[in-house]
């Protein structure tokens, strides 16, 4: 306890990777607590080498994309050993379907990782609004410095003891999400949408739980908190590419005007590939997919969804 308590006062400097819109808001959440920050992006003046000089603590908001580039070159820069690494990342690697804190851990195996996720739509945490999120690591002190760094009046960071299962809780859910869209650019109902967002999470749980994740996780905020945010809101980018495909437009025209990244896009290739080596029945998903590889249109997914075989709602 006092170890942690010395460790947490040592906290001055803290690095963020990624200057987009998570890697900004997460900076700012940072700074409003009294923090030294340092933003680094590879468009940034100052080098990588620079901003991880003497920092505490490194935060990456990297989009999945570039999570293996960044790290190969933090490998490559003197950082302390106790440094706490922290993902905000919501993605899958194509190649080997691994996590972002997976990609962290195996090339810092002796570092701290704490993945970072819940329901927090960047655009909100900016303009101040309140929100809650979720740190995790098998490292409970590293969860432990890394709640009270980013913890405030208007963010309050909950501890949870399973990093597998808030982290797909955060990726995961971006494919609904994409399937939230369409249904609402289809006018399909509340009804349906419930339906939607609550088979959705059984989805979540099924291949979350192959994956290594706990049940229990999913119904918290990284998981159902995270879906309830991105499939009811217009800021979410996976939710408007749904929506925008249910309008007639095409992946290319909305990829191309979406601010940020979509994640889902990819996470829903790797998420097919997972569960046809593992067997797993992940529906929404495939049906997903295959309205991104221009397969189906929105409403032959939905009639697919539709006419499957009757069945139980759970398998005891
Ligand atoms: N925007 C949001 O509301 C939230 C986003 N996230 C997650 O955070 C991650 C980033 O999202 P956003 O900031 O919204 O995306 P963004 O597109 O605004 O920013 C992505 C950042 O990654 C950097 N990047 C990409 N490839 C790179 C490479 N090869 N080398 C160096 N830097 C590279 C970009 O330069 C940019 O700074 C995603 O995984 C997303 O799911 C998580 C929670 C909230
Ligand atoms: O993860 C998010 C909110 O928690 C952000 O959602 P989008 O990436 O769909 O914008």
């Amino acid at each position: 306890m006092i170890e942690l308590k010395s460790q947490i006062q040592k906290i001055k400097l803290v690095t963020v990777l990624g200057a987009g819109a998570w890697g900004s808001a997460l900076a700012d959440l940072v700074k409003l607590n009294g923090y030294q920050v340092r933003l680094w992006s590879r468009r940034s003046e100052l080098t990588l080498p620079k901003a991880l000089e003497d920092t505490e603590i490194v935060v990456s908001a990297i989009s999945m994309k570039g999570v293996q580039d960044v790290v190969s070159v933090v490998q490559s820069c003197p950082i302390a050993p106790q440094t706490i690494l922290v993902t905000a990342t919501k993605g899958l690697d194509p190649q080997t379907n691994t996590t972002p804190s997976q990609i962290w851990q195996n090339a810092f195996p002796h570092h701290p990782v704490v993945v970072l996720s819940g329901p927090n739509l960047s655009k909100e945490i900016q303009m101040q609004l309140p929100a809650a999120t979720v740190v995790s690591s098998i490292n409970h002190d590293a969860a432990t410095v890394v709640q009270l760094v980013f913890s405030s009046h208007r963010f309050r960071v909950y501890t949870n003891p399973d990093p597998v299962g808030v982290e797909l809780g955060g990726t995961l859910k971006n494919v609904i999400a994409i399937a939230a869209g369409v249904c609402d650019g289809l006018q399909l109902g509340t009804n349906a949408k419930a339906a939607l967002v609550t088979r959705g999470l059984t989805e979540m749980v099924r291949i979350g739980t192959v994956l290594g994740a706990k049940t229990e996780t999913f119904y918290g905020l990284s998981g159902l908190g995270d879906l309830l945010a991105t499939c009811n809101s217009p800021l979410s980018r996976n939710y408007q590419v749904g929506y925008q495909l249910a309008l007639g437009k095409t992946l290319d025209q909305i990829m191309t005007n979406l601010p940020g990244t979509a994640e889902g896009v990819n996470t829903c290739q790797v998420l097919m590939q997972i569960a046809q080596q593992q067997n797993i029945s992940i529906p929404i998903t495939e049906q997903v997919y295959r309205l991104l590889q221009g397969e189906v249109t929105p409403k032959q997914g939905l009639d697919e969804l539709m006419l499957r075989d009757i069945k139980p709602e759970y398998h005891h």
